[in-house]
């Protein structure tokens, strides 16, 4: 297949990558991880998604030459009032894991009854031509769900286990990976993001 563009993931999380990896590929990018360039995890000051994923594509840009696309995701779960949102991949502290994060989130709602979960993952992803472009393609969707008291399924990475999808009546974790793909923050906001590209880059 011809190549459409190469570009540069600024990420680095394994989960994020495959999911990435799996839906741009068959649409002909070239998709390389930002640990090709050795770009190195960059502060997340932002107090937005949109201000944190633009941090990081400028600088996964900047390293490696290439157009670059950030991803800042996390989960606000209303009950928390919207922890752990841009805090989802450090809740528990560093080093992060998810592990204690998912202990966290459990904890957290230990005292929460069932009608009183709900949750919704936020995906912000931002994709710059180059490192100082003025325009940046910004696209932000949200994926609805309730979290879980116990973890459900193996699947995913992150906080997946605990996410149940109500139209599904499955865990994301439980989802098969394409179908996290079709309903998920992360897949519908990429849909977005590819179908403004031809807009807006041709
Ligand atoms: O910043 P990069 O290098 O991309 O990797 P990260 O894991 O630090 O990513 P974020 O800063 O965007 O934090 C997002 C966190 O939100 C959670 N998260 C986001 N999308 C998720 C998904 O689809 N499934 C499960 N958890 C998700 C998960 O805990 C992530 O670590
Ligand atoms: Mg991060």
């Amino acid at each position: 297949m011809q190549t459409v563009a190469t570009l540069v993931l600024a990420s680095g999380n394994a989960g994020k990558l495959k999911e990435f990896n799996a839906l741009l590929s068959p649409l002909g990018f070239d998709v390389r991880p930002q640990s090709d360039f050795s770009v190195s995890e960059v502060e997340e000051t932002g107090l937005t998604f949109v201000e944190n994923a633009l941090l990081k594509a400028r600088e996964a840009s900047r390293i490696s030459g290439l157009p670059a696309l950030a991803d800042d995701s996390g989960l606000e779960v209303d009950a928390l009032k919207g922890a752990p949102g841009i805090y989802s991949a450090r809740f528990a502290g560093e080093p992060k894991s998810d592990a204690r994060n998912n202990q966290k989130l459990l904890q957290a709602l230990s005292e929460c009854p069932e009608g009183q979960r709900s949750g919704r993952y936020w995906c912000v992803l931002v994709y710059l031509r180059h490192a100082e472009d003025p325009v940046p393609v910004i696209v932000q969707r949200s994926w609805e769900g309730e979290i879980l008291a116990h973890p459900r399924g193996e699947g995913g990475f992150g906080y997946d286990a605990l996410f149940w999808v109500p139209e599904q009546a499955m865990s994301a974790a439980e989802l098969p990976a394409e179908e996290k793909n079709r309903l998920s923050h992360r897949g519908r906001a990429l849909q977005g993001l590819v179908d403004m590209l031809q807009v807006v880059h041709g």
